[in-house]
């Protein structure tokens, strides 16, 4: 291995490194204005076919976060959950130090590219994000559950023609190193990349 990989190795080890952190294992601070950019600029570094930027980021901080968890509480009890449910929800919402809901725009009737390839440029972009988040010292969790499909929060988060994919929970991870072990090794690297042709 030569000198001039190195830190193109040290930034693939950290990016091996990467490991979800949920809502309750995040504290202040989160990413700032200047963080969040870069972490903007490395998703719209994603594959692209056609540069329809498919993701749409929509940041919930500050007071939003107590709008936001109003509107949990009041899906969770849409769907029949007991206050107690509903509670829980609305912590969800405050708990980590900042949301980021995902969104896509997928062009449904685009002449060049399908529907498949704009969710996939949703995906690169997603990842990037995240993996920024990581680079940068940051926690974070994509997360979704059946309050995607809320009427109401739909309403809230979604322009027409976009879809709610979920919520990225930001900040700083109060988890020790050796609680949070990378996924990776647990997910057999054969069966993602196969011989085609032999
Ligand atoms: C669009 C999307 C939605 C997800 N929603 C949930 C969710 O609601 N709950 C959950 O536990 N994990 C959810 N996940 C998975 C986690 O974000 C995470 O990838 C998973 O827990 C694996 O952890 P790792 O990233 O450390 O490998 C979702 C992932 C994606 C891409």
């Amino acid at each position: 291995m030569d000198a001039a990989s190195a830190p193109a190795l040290q930034a693939l080890q950290a990016l091996l490194g990467r490991y979800s952190v949920g809502p309750k294992h995040l504290v202040e601070p989160g990413p700032n204005d200047e963080q969040l950019a870069l972490m903007v600029q490395a998703a719209l570094r994603a594959p692209d076919h056609a540069e329809l930027m498919p993701l749409r980021l929509k940041l919930v901080r500050g007071a939003a976060r107590q709008r936001m968890a109003e509107l949990f509480a009041a899906a969770a009890r849409a769907a029949g959950k007991d206050e107690a449910g509903a509670a829980l929800d609305a912590e969800r919402a405050l708990r980590p130090p900042l949301t980021v809901a995902v969104l896509a725009r997928i062009d449904m009737g685009h002449p060049l590219v399908p529907a498949h390839e704009q969710w996939a440029a949703v995906g690169g972009a997603l990842s990037n994000f995240l993996t920024a988040a990581h680079l940068l010292g940051f926690g974070g969790k994509m997360l979704s559950g059946a309050k995607v499909r809320d009427a109401s929060i739909q309403a809230a988060f979604c322009a027409p023609g976009e879809t709610l994919l979920g919520w990225i929970a930001l900040g700083t991870p109060k988890i020790s190193s050796a609680k949070s072990t990378p996924r990776a090794t647990r997910k057999p690297e054969a069966l993602a990349l196969q011989e085609w042709g032999r």
